[in-house]
């Protein structure tokens, strides 16, 4: 395991640390920010909430503007925040900022040029844990959570694979991916035109259809600009109501898409994981 530290900063008693080590999943150097807590200095093993960031972002802006540190340092969780797509000189990319590098979705891309990088969903739920675990000292218990495109993403890797993971939850996510204009857009280059190939990779249609659940949290701020147009948490809650799925949806007066918004609710998103992740 070549496992290369670019970065330590003592952080509320603990360590924020910045990694790179090549991704068998992503067939590239990968990057991730990892927050320990203070309780790993007594030897203690903690759990772990993966964060998944939106587009345009990559290991640093959550662990920069989220403000979280201090209270995964109080309930003892460590947060890992990787990238947000493969990156690299010979990585496909597209000079718009919602397709290619810093835009990768979450998702295993399947078409031309995209399948032979793109495989952040393998990543996150495979790769990255495993890493994480044989290297930190962590226990297996995990929740993940994220913002936009990665609350997208927290959200699908979820409801696909709910005996992996404690907990959910997601600032602003895109919800319902198949019907705007941000998921059709990738969901189109990286899965192809195909549209039945889409909906593993929609939040909205897995809640629907979710028999086994793990608890879910989503905040939405009103005064989002993006919100009409691209995020439609009405279809998350639609889909709740259908399946039954333990979802707690907070629409918040006056909060927009930033990470100002996120900063204001972490704490309760950490508390929320911290009830699950024992
Ligand atoms: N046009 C903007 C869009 C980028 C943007 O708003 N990114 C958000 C996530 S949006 C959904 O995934 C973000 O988190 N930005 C980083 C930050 O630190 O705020 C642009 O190109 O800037």
């Amino acid at each position: 395991m070549t496992l290369e530290n670019l970065n330590s900063n003592k952080s509320f008693g603990g360590w924020h640390k910045q990694y790179s080590h090549p991704s068998d999943s992503a067939g590239c150097v990968m990057r991730f920010a990892i927050y320990l807590p203070p309780q790993v200095a007594n030897g203690q093993k903690v759990p772990v909430l993966y964060w998944l960031s939106g587009l345009t972002c990559t290991d640093e802006n959550f662990m920069q503007k989220a403000g979280a540190h201090r209270v995964a340092a109080e309930l003892g969780m460590a947060i890992v925040a990787p990238d947000t797509s493969p990156r690299g000189e010979d990585v496909a990319d597209n000079e718009s900022y919602d397709l290619g590098q810093g835009a990768g979705f979450y998702v295993n891309a399947t078409e031309s040029p995209w399948e032979r990088h793109y495989r952040m969903y393998d990543y996150v739920l495979n790769e990255l844990p495993a890493l994480i675990e044989s290297v930190f000292p962590v226990t297996d218990q995990r929740s993940i959570a994220g913002h936009s495109m990665g609350g997208h993403g927290a959200l699908v890797l979820a409801l696909r694979n709910p005996e992996r993971y404690q907990s959910v939850s997601a600032f602003s996510p895109i919800s319902n991916p198949v019907n705007c204009p941000w998921g059709r857009k990738a969901f189109t280059a990286y899965l192809g035109r195909d549209t039945a190939r889409w909906v593993d990779y929609d939040a909205s249609v897995l809640m629907r259809e979710a028999r086994q659940f793990v608890p879910a949290l989503v905040d939405q701020g009103d005064a989002d600009s993006f919100l009409a147009e691209q995020l439609h948490p009405e279809a998350l809650e639609t889909a709740a109501a259908i399946s039954g799925y333990p979802l707690t949806l907070n629409l918040r007066e006056g909060y927009d898409h930033s990470y100002y918004f996120i900063a204001s609710f972490i704490e309760e998103h950490l508390r929320f994981h911290g009830r699950y992740l024992g």
